[in-house]
């Protein structure tokens, strides 16, 4: 019998609630964007108040088109962007500054002084994570050394850490109240504070980022009973918290070793589940938990992030205006019969894998007078599958594995043109699934598990169904080609930032 499960969905642009049956369906949805704040070139922020008031008007909404109440569900499940950080007062629930997202570069010089003391290596070996504006750990210490006392606060346990699944669960179980403060351990493996073969904070890194271990969160599995929530979802067991990559590779069934899939939201993340020992990547990947479901082995994955996909889409829409909905984008794009040779390469935030080049900005290149806005939007599409062409590269080469086909989900996986150019390009089948909210599915899984909704990942594997499978027809003439272009104008690219 179908039992219904909740999960929210904590993304970079927006946060969603969803209301599924157990067998997969989606019963009733709400979303919410929420402001990206830009206070200056390079650095992004949220409010992580404004997220947690999103958070529970998504909910309240989402029960109401379902006509429930959080009674109905058999457990909530949790997922999140990742990275992000967020410093709160433990006593008022009053965040200390804005939240720093994910993808914001001001810590490239801290990165710059820890490489220079040679620790990259060992912080790499332990956390499975380069050096990188990316990741909590600086931008923690950020916070700390900006704000006048929050170290000391942080010592004491009066001001406390949390990535977004943190805040979020705090808030559901009491807040100030009571809040239990967890993290589970995919986004603790983001953090660059955690050891990939324990599971547990780690000392020495701690101490290279100066971060007061008193602040921290307890790590927990994906796939508990953390607490019941209160609020908008009173009575509702809190069961499964996953970063929303690991949620998607969970939401997609990748739970057998060489399974991929890649979510095209905000960013682009390509997952590839390599079991159970975490493997340092070679081709400048990173080895993250793919999930660690209660008492289970923890389980590994290679993963290769791309900072800038669907966030070109939306910058051509808010920052140049030229597509009013993301969605037109598709429409722009087919009004020409291919790129002109333009190339456009998103280094926003400089580039991540395979090449994490801080340095590197965003560039167009090829332009002529022959050059208009449709060829600027296709190549903002075709940005995203260049770039998931070479990290795909990096994955096979360094799991030495062939992938048969390609698995995606997410916001911009919805773009046919986009799918097709990323099967051409990669030279093999991209399969879509039936719907593109795998991300939040996965948190129900995770969820759902924990309470017994599900007896095993057996179980979840039965309700993935593929809905479209894209095949490539490109020459390799015309692919070899293409590539050539793009990695020019990604040559170009780099050392612009200094
Ligand atoms: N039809 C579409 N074509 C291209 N891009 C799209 C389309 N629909 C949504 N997007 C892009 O996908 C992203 C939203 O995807 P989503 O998976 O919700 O992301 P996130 O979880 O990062 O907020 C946005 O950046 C948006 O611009
Ligand atoms: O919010 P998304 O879907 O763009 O995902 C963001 C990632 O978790 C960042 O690591």
């Amino acid at each position: 019998m179908s039992e219904l499960l909740g999960a929210l969905d904590q993304g970079t642009t927006s946060t969603r609630f969803i209301v599924m049956h157990s067998h997969g369906g989606i019963v009733a949805k709400a979303q919410r964007e929420h402001r990206q704040i830009y206070p200056r070139p390079g650095w992004v922020e949220h409010d992580a108040a404004e997220i947690w008031r999103n958070a529970q008007a998504v909910i309240e909404a989402t029960l109401a088109e379902a006509k429930v109440s959080a009674r109905d569900l058999s457990a909530v499940g949790v997922t999140n962007q990742r990275e992000t950080t967020v410093l709160w007062d433990a006593a008022t629930g009053a965040p200390l500054h804005n939240a720093i997202v994910w993808m914001d570069t001001r810590t490239q010089a801290a990165v710059d002084r820890i490489a220079a003391q040679g620790l990259g290596d060992l912080v790499r070996a332990k956390t499975g994570l380069p050096l990188a504006t990316y990741f909590s750990a600086l931008k923690l210490g950020w916070l700390f050394d900006e704000i006048p006392g929050a170290r000391e606060r942080a010592a004491q346990g009066a001001a406390l850490f949390g990535t977004i699944d943190s805040w979020i669960i705090w808030n559901l179980t009491g807040g100030p109240s009571g809040g239990r403060h967890l993290i589970d351990a995919t986004n603790a493996s983001r953090t660059q504070l955690m050891t990939l073969e324990t599971l547990q904070w780690d000392q020495e890194l701690l101490r290279i980022f100066d971060i007061p271990a008193a602040c921290l969160p307890k790590i927990c599995s994906s796939s508990e009973v953390y607490g019941e929530c209160v609020g908008a979802l009173a009575g509702a067991p809190l069961a499964g918290a996953l970063g929303d990559q690991h949620a998607a590779l969970l939401g997609q069934a990748c739970v057998n070793v060489g399974d991929a899939k890649n979510t095209y939201g905000t960013g682009c993340f390509l997952l590839m589940n390599v079991g159970e020992s975490p493997r340092i990547s070679t081709k400048g990947l990173l080895t993250t938990l793919a999930y660690q479901l209660g008492d289970a082995k923890p389980c590994y994955a290679l993963e290769g992030s791309i900072a800038i996909a669907g966030a070109l889409v939306q910058w051509l829409r808010d920052n140049l205006g030229i597509i009013k909905e993301s969605r037109e984008i598709e429409a722009l794009a087919r009004s020409v019969p291919d790129n002109g040779d333009v190339y456009f390469v998103p280094a926003f935030s400089g580039l991540f894998a395979p090449r994490w080049r801080g340095d590197a900005r965003g560039i167009i290149a090829g332009l002529t007078r022959f050059s208009n806005k449709g060829h600027i939007a296709r190549a903002a599409l075709e940005a995203a599958a260049f770039q998931t062409r070479e990290v795909l590269a990096a994955m096979i080469a360094d799991a030495g594995v062939e992938i048969s086909a390609l698995k995606v989900d997410g916001g911009m996986a919805g773009s046919d043109l986009l799918m097709q150019f990323q099967a051409d390009l990669i030279d093999a089948p991209v399969v879509r699934p039936s719907q593109l909210e795998l991300t939040a599915v996965g948190a129900a899984y995770a969820a759902g598990l924990a309470v017994g909704v599900y007896k095993s990942l057996d179980d979840i594997a039965a309700h993935t169904r593929e809905s479209r499978r894209f095949t490539p027809h490109m020459t390799p003439q015309e692919r070899a080609r293409l590539i050539a272009s793009w990695e020019k104008a990604v040559e170009r690219s780099l050392g612009w930032a200094i």
